[in-house]
């Protein structure tokens, strides 16, 4: 990997904290000092002391006698009233809590206490845990934290398993409410492994009374599920109506589960990344070090556009601050010095902060970044409406951004070669009657195409007449200087929409000026027409003709354009070339691009269906717009990978390990390649367009309509917030361009040109596990703009056995089962039947209002 030489990058700066799970003296400012001396951002802080929680407990247990042993009552609910009669915690007392407002309060995570539960299944047990947070929160609000840190909710009890976490986000809905300046971190393991959820002394949830708790005594321990926690937090987040102050900290072991799982919570708001001194292994000279796969992750969220803080947990005390006993416990597998080990041993080369240093030397070994990711500083999932540059006159400054791709114009270069040698060894006839080959680019800009056309023509050594049309008069003036700066007044500029241009207009040159070897064969078409001044036709200049010309309309050989949008049509483009194909060489003309193609997969975007929603207040028709968007905090929901719960159970076997390995990652650990299908395409030159009716003032648009259905197989389960839409286009033969994340390598690696598109969901859809996706989507147009539908529907796979014997044939919900060609569904793999008489049917579980942009439409 290429790491930051070049001065110019700044690496990106890690915000590294420091947390004692056991922190017992108070944080004031002199400890904040230290931290930053020895290198560390900020620190966490418990809100409440242990004190608090024995006097809770002693509370707990003077109540409890008091109460009767719960039963069902005669409707078989549980007597609620009595059971839930509730304990009131009385207010904090000094003793309670070290926190003090004061000057540090900025550099501070406030700690709510991890020895609540407030899923329990015991109401008692709840709503005690609720109003200790409750009140935790409420005094750091007061003192002015503005973070927490919530420890995430606790998930098994007994034989029920995830039963209490609505619960919990409904106290993290109040909470919310009640800090209105706080940003509240729902901290979580990344996978749920029941057998890492233990009590600890102290802890509210042992004390759940039996009544409450279902044992079903069948022995099992509930299976590893490699998405159960971020279920839990799909849930919190959801009932907080994707908050905006709502995030996630995400703790991570030593062995990281699958990229599937991984991807997922890259897409999630992911604040912190939590590490504790069993997260490291040990390199050859005993130093703490994360693995390979731990490295990548870190420099994969770090380019987010909000890179997360790194929390580390229990590596040890803060140098210069007294050392806590309890505060190294934690230190499971620490058998690094002690400080005073170390001070006594070899004081020079003792690190007191090994864990930190190794982070910090990380941040500084950072890889580069790509191109695209250069270009889109500060772009990274932020919503942009797509361009409508046949309907607004772009600005300048776009045009220059454009030109900076380092790829486009350098393919387009490459396709006008390839067809300029083609044309001159396929010795085909020309529109110039001088046999050079009359290319007109179209939609020019600033005419960055214009000067790779006759570089391709100086190249190739094959002479061209260049024509340059563009619609947009501001543009139009930097081309005529180009013109007479850079391009030696050798290109015939037209100001015009090219739907409405009338086509060249060539000199008609008498046998001596023909050049000695022409290209092709002129079209003989030679004073078929007088010339006629074009309205907006800047002929070329009138000082340099000599004297009166026989001028003759022609045909373009090659029409160059680039009027494609995020989606490939979406800029129109269709539309504009259908308005100059009768301008074509009816034989032999050709147009890069000579075709098209747009792309969708369905994906989970947390952070922009958060920003849609907060959009809608005021734009109602936010939902329903495409957005251009360069995708980073997304998850692919349909892949080339199996569900990660097949893999996680296979190779269940390692996943406790604890031990130095240099296993770090569980089994999946290659990128899961997105399943991206073609939803339609468009040809050029579209040689059968519909003639105008008769009598008609406007062309029929009909043939430009598109629709689609497709299938997309979904491996883990997972919320479905919109679908991205990406393009490939052939510009000539295997010249090729792609934002489609599957070919965009190998097509036109660094691209950066064009974002992704994005069609939201007004309501995110859940999928389950082994689910589909099936999108079905619409280009619409009138006659006078264009617009997109399109809507989803989720399907669940369910096996059933026919009767012996019996032919049951599934059940179909309306989508297809697998479409002719329809690679993505065929690689759906359902499960398999076993012996003869299993099924699998499809069961419409969830679906989508028919979403359409045509208020935001692209007038043609
Ligand atoms: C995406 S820009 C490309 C500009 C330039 N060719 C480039 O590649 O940098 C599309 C250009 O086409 C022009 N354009 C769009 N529709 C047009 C039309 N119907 N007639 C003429 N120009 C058009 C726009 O004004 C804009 O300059």
């Amino acid at each position: 990997m290429e790491t930051y030489s070049n001065p110019d990058e700044i690496p990106p700066s890690f915000c590294v904290g420091q947390h004692e799970s056991k922190r017992a003296l108070p944080i004031n400012s002199q400890t904040v000092r230290s931290a930053h001396e020895s290198n560390y951002d900020l620190l966490t802080t418990p809100i409440t002391t242990s004190h608090f929680q024995s006097r809770v407990l002693g509370l707990l247990s003077a109540h409890l006698p008091k109460m009767q042993s719960p039963s069902p009552d005669a409707n078989g609910t549980m007597e609620t009233t009595e059971n839930t009669r509730p304990l009131d915690i009385p207010p904090l007392a000094p003793s309670d809590t070290h926190l003090t407002p004061n000057d540090a309060m900025s550099q501070l995570v406030g700690v709510t206490s991890s020895w609540i539960d407030m899923c329990s299944p015991d109401p008692l047990i709840a709503d005690i845990s609720r109003q200790v947070f409750m009140l935790e929160v409420a005094y750091a609000a007061f003192c002015g934290i503005g973070y927490i840190l919530v420890p995430g909710p606790k998930l098994h009890h007994r034989d029920m398993h995830s039963e209490g976490v609505m619960y919990y986000a409904r106290a993290i809905q109040d909470a919310i409410t009640m800090g209105p300046y706080i940003q509240f971190h729902i901290w979580v393991k990344s996978v749920d492994n029941p057998e890492l959820e233990v009590d600890e002394m102290g802890d509210l949830a042992p004390l759940a009374r039996e009544e409450f708790l279902e044992d079903l005594d069948d022995g099992s321990s509930p299976p590893l599920d490699p998405f159960g926690t971020w279920d839990a937090w799909d849930t919190i987040r959801r009932a907080c109506k994707y908050h905006t102050r709502l995030f996630v900290a995400l703790a991570l072991p030593k062995q990281l589960p699958p990229m599937s799982v991984q991807s997922r919570w890259h897409s999630e708001p992911v604040h912190m990344l939590t590490f504790d001194a069993n997260s490291f292994i040990k390199n050859q000279k005993g130093f703490p070090v994360l693995s390979k796969p731990h490295q990548s992750m870190i420099s994969r969220f770090m380019r987010l556009r909000t890179a997360p803080w790194i929390l580390l947990c229990d590596v040890g005390p803060i140098p210069g601050v007294e050392a806590n006993e309890s505060s190294t416990g934690g230190r499971q597998g620490a058998d690094y010095p002690s400080l005073t080990q170390a001070a006594v041993s070899n004081k020079k080369n003792h690190d007191p902060t090994p864990h930190l240093s190794y982070i910090r030397n990380l941040q500084q070994r950072q890889p580069s970044r790509t191109a695209m990711e250069r270009f889109g500083v500060g772009y990274q999932d932020y919503l942009q409406a797509p361009l409508q540059p046949l309907t607004v006159n772009l600005e300048s400054i776009t045009y220059e951004v454009f030109e900076k791709d380092p790829i486009k114009y350098e393919w387009y270069e490459r396709a006008i070669a390839k067809a300029l040698k083609d044309w001159k060894e396929q010795q085909k006839t020309t529109s110039h009657p001088d046999g050079r080959v009359l290319v007109a680019v179209v939609g020019a800009g600033r005419g960055p195409l214009v000067s790779r056309a006759l570089k391709a023509s100086a190249e190739t050594g094959i002479e061209i007449d260049l024509w340059a049309v563009e619609k947009n008069p501001n543009a139009f003036v930097l081309l005529q200087r180009h013109n007479q700066t850079l391009w030696g007044g050798k290109v015939t500029l037209v100001q015009s929409d090219m739907r409405g241009w009338k086509g060249p207009k060539v000199e008609v040159k008498t046998p001596a000026d023909t050049p000695s070897i022409p290209v092709g064969k002129s079209l003989g078409i030679e004073n078929s027409l007088l010339y006629e001044p074009v309205s907006g036709q800047n002929s070329p200049d009138p000082s340099t003709s000599q004297g009166p010309r026989d001028l003759t309309s022609t045909t373009v050989d090659i029409v160059v354009s680039e009027l494609l949008g995020s989606f490939g049509d979406n800029e129109l483009s269709p539309e504009c070339l259908d308005g100059i194909t009768h301008l074509l060489n009816p034989t032999h003309g050709i147009s890069i691009p000579a075709s098209y193609t747009a792309h969708l997969t369905p994906i989970s975007a947390p952070k922009l269906h958060s920003d849609i929603m907060n959009q809608t207040i005021s734009n109602p028709a936010a939902p329903e717009t495409p957005y251009v968007v360069m995708l980073h905090a997304i998850d692919y929901l349909s892949t080339n990978q199996p569900s990660a719960a097949t893999t996680m159970s296979i190779h269940s076997g390692s996943t406790n390990n604890n031990g130095r390995t240099s296993i770090s990652t569980l089994p999946g650990t290659e990128t899961p390649i997105p399943d991206v299908q073609t939803a339609w395409s468009f040809s050029h030159p579209n040689r059968h367009i519909p003639p105008q009716a008769p009598g008609s003032s406007t062309i029929s648009n009909a043939h430009n309509v598109r629709r689609t259905r497709l299938t997309f197989p979904v491996q883990n389960r997972g919320v479905c917030h919109g679908l991205g839409g990406y393009f490939e286009t052939v510009l000539y033969r295997d010249i090729e361009l792609s934002t489609n994340p599957v070919t965009m390598d190998s097509k036109s690696a660094n691209m950066i040109s064009w974002f992704p598109i994005y069609f939201p969901l007004k309501t995110p859809l859940n999928v389950p596990d082994n689910g589909e996706i099936v999108v079905t989507m619409y280009r619409q147009t009138d006659g006078r703009k264009v617009w997109y539908e399109w809507m989803a529907e989720v399907f669940a796979l369910e096996r059933f056995t026919g009767p012996s014997g019996e032919s049951v044939a599934p059940v179909m919900s309306g989508a297809r089962a697998v479409s002719p060609g329809d690679k993505g569904a065929q690689s759906a793999k359902p499960p398999q039947p076993r012996g003869g008489h299993d099924r699998i049917r499809r069961v419409r579980v969830g679906m989508t209002d028919l979403h359409s942009s045509i208020k935001e439409g692209c007038l043609m």
